[in-house]
């Protein structure tokens, strides 16, 4: 089943060694057919040279019970599936240990607008979670990673700002198919490389311009919504 979504998640998924975004199988990408209620998810612990399309493992989104495939899931598919069910229009999602992203998850802190870069993809800082409680770590990791990340995104809007960093762990991103959320991972790991840069020469460096930053992102993006609070640009909406 989901033969063509299984085709595009495994290329995918090898467009992150491409990027040299993941070490080993330090990553995953993962797509949803919301038509039937299912994603497609590479599976866990398998070397990227050898992986095929007939490799995935098709899970259900609803019970996040494994439907079809010969492999066991990425060990963090109930993160992607919290993230499919709460954010409800995004089409695919990726997880990597990116070397700049993850140095920001480590250290606990988002990473700022600094650039035009940045702000054709990232309408603001891209946040990090807060710390999650022993209780949260102990029970089940991945689900609760999935709901610290979907309470982060309370007051933001995750159309506007495709990625997030889990604190002491690492990125993750997302966008309209899987295609789209690599992409958005490798511009992540891009300007969280750049940015590391600039804070350690000026940690006090402040954010780039609002007007500067308005006029890429929404050049590119059009008018979105930035929920329940005033944005960069200090539009109320
Ligand atoms: O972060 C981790 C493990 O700590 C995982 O994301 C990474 O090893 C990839 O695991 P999978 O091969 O997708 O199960």
């Amino acid at each position: 089943m989901l033969e063509e979504l299984k085709k595009r998640v495994c290329s995918a998924n090898l467009l992150l060694q491409k990027y040299g975004l993941v070490t080993f199988t330090w990553g995953n990408v993962s797509g949803i057919d919301r038509e039937s209620g299912h994603i497609v998810i590479k599976p866990s612990g398998v070397e990227y040279e050898t992986m095929k399309p007939e490799d995935m493992v098709v899970v259900n989104l609803r019970t996040g019970e494994t439907v079809e495939g010969r492999y066991k899931p990425s060990s963090d598919t109930d993160t992607h599936l919290v993230l499919y069910r709460e954010f409800s229009h995004i089409g695919g999602v990726v997880h990597t240990h990116s070397r700049w992203a993850t140095t920001f998850a480590q250290s606990g802190q988002g990473i700022p607008p600094l650039g035009t870069t940045h702000a054709d993809y990232f309408y603001g800082e891209i946040p990090c979670t807060r710390k999650m409680t022993a209780n949260e770590i102990v029970g089940s990791y991945e689900l609760e990673t999935g709901k610290v990340i979907a309470e982060t995104f309370r007051e933001r809007s995750y159309d506007d700002i495709p990625a997030v960093l889990v604190h002491s762990h690492g990125p993750f991103a997302w966008g309209s198919d899987p295609e789209n959320a690599v992409h958005n991972a490798v511009v992540l790991e891009e300007v969280a490389c750049m940015a590391w840069q600039n804070l350690l020469r000026d940690s006090t460096q402040p954010d780039m311009q609002a007007e500067l930053l308005d006029k890429h992102y929404l050049r590119k993006h059009g008018e979105h919504a930035y929920y329940g609070q005033s944005t960069p640009g200090g539009r109320k909406c």
